[in-house]
């Protein structure tokens, strides 16, 4: 499986999670193409100006359906998404058919910590 093209997505709680996961890994990650959802692809790229993030509409004004969109196309090849467990979303339907696209064409995706490490092995 080759990776060239990864997307971020993390909501309120997680954000800075995964900012510091990014940080943490982004020798390996200046390699890939980057698309995430507004907010969480805004501080992102606060930290690692070098890194090539396109910036799609935050999650709960589409963002997530455009990560969706990007998958059926053949557009993202991997996902690294912290959903915060705790909080409801008033876009948890956005959040559903995102995970159901990532499965549905068998797009690796992480949801937390320990599997964003895993998927990294795939790069
Ligand atoms: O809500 C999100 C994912 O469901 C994330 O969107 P933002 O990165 O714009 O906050």
């Amino acid at each position: 499986m080759t990776i060239k093209t990864i997307g971020f997505v993390a909501h309120d709680e997680k954000k800075s999670e995964l900012v510091g996961w990014v940080e943490k890994n982004q020798a390996k990650l200046e390699q890939l193409s980057i698309l995430s959802t507004g907010t969480t692809g805004g501080l992102i790229q606060e930290k690692c100006p070098q890194l090539s993030i396109q910036r799609l509409k935050s999650g709960p004004l589409g963002g997530d359906q455009q990560l969706g969109a990007a998958i059926c196309e053949d557009r993202l090849d991997a996902m690294v998404f912290f959903i915060d467990p705790l909080s409801p979303h008033p876009h948890d339907v956005d959040v559903k058919a995102l995970l159901r696209l990532a499965i549905l064409y068998n797009v690796p995706f992480a949801c937390n910590l320990a599997s964003a490490d895993a998927l990294l092995n795939l790069l």
